[in-house]
C-alpha cells in the first residue's frame, strides 16, 4: 500500500496555513508531523482522514497493484480527543469500535480484552471510560486502533498524555503496526520514539498571512 499526498494545501477560518504538502508511504513507513502551535498538524490530519477539504491537492491510498482505495475504510483517525463515551464500560466501547468499524468481521483485530492486554490496562475493563486517569484514556483510544486491522494510522499528538513507559509501550505497538505492513502518519511535539519514522516540518510549507475560503483554491 502507498499513501500519498501532492500539493496539499490547507486553511481554516478563512486563513491559508500551509501548502504544497507532498509526500509518498510505502507499507511499513511513518511520518512525524512536527511545527509550532497553529501551523496547521491538526489541520493536515483532518484533510489527510477526509474530516476536512483540502484548499488544493490530493492525498490517496493505493493498493500494491496501484489502484485507488476509498481511503477512509483504510485508516484509523485517533484526534486529541479518545472517540469514546464516557459512561460506558471501557469494554463496550471498544465493543462498540469493533463492530463499527468492521461489521462484517473481515478486517481482523483484536478482541477488547486483548486490545485492553496490549495497552497493558487488564482489570479495568469494566470501568465507565470517564472514571479513566487521562493517560489511561489515552491508552484505551490507542486499543481502538487494535481492534480493527486498519492499514493507516492518523494520530494526533499519541504520547502527549502518556508517560515515559507509556509511551514507549505505544512506540512498541507502532512499530509492530509498520512491521506488519502499516503505515503511520503522526501529528507530534514530543519524540515518538518510534523506529524509521521520518520528520516533516510544517513550517517548511507554512503560508503567510494569505487569506483564503476554507475547501477553495487560492492562489
Ligand atoms: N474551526 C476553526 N475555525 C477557525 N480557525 C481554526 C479552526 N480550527 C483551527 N483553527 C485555527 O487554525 C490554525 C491551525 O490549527 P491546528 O489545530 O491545525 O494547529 P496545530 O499545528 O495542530 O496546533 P497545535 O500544535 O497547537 O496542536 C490555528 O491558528 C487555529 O486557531
Amino acid at each position: 500500500m502507498q499513501a500519498i499526498a501532492e500539493g496539499l494545501a490547507g486553511g481554516r477560518g478563512g486563513t491559508a496555513l500551509f501548502q504544497d504538502v507532498s509526500f509518498a508511504l510505502e507499507s511499513g513507513a511513518g511520518l512525524a508531523i512536527v511545527g509550532e502551535n497553529g501551523v496547521g498538524k491538526s489541520t493536515l490530519l483532518r484533510i489527510l482522514a477526509g474530516l476536512l477539504p483540502a484548499a488544493r491537492g490530493t492525498f490517496e491510498l493505493r493498493d500494491d497493484e496501484g489502484a485507488v482505495l476509498i481511503a477512509h475504510e483504510h485508516l484509523h483517525y485517533l484526534s486529541h480527543r479518545n472517540a469514546m463515551k464516557r459512561e460506558l464500560s471501557v469494554h463496550d466501547n471498544l465493543d462498540f469500535w469493533k463492530s463499527f468499524s468492521d461489521p462484517s468481521g473481515d478486517a481482523g483485530g483484536l478482541s477488547a480484552e486483548a486490545a485492553i492486554a496490549a495497552v497493558e490496562l487488564e482489570g479495568i475493563g469494566h470501568l465507565p471510560f470517564g472514571y479513566l486517569s487521562t493517560g489511561q484514556q489515552r491508552r484505551i483510544g490507542v486499543a481502538r486502533l487494535l481492534v480493527t486491522r486498519r492499514p493507516l494510522w492518523l494520530l494526533d499528538e499519541p504520547t502527549a498524555a502518556l508517560d515515559l513507559r507509556s509511551s514507549r509501550l505505544f512506540a512498541a505497538l507502532a512499530e509492530a503496526h509498520l512491521d506488519d505492513g502499516g503505515l503511520l502518519i503522526a501529528a507530534t511535539h514530543l519524540p515518538l520514539g518510534v523506529d524509521g519514522v521520518e520528520t516533516f516540518d510544517l513550517a517548511m510549507a507554512a503560508v503567510p498571512d494569505t487569506d483564503c475560503d476554507d475547501g477553495e483554491v487560492w492562489m
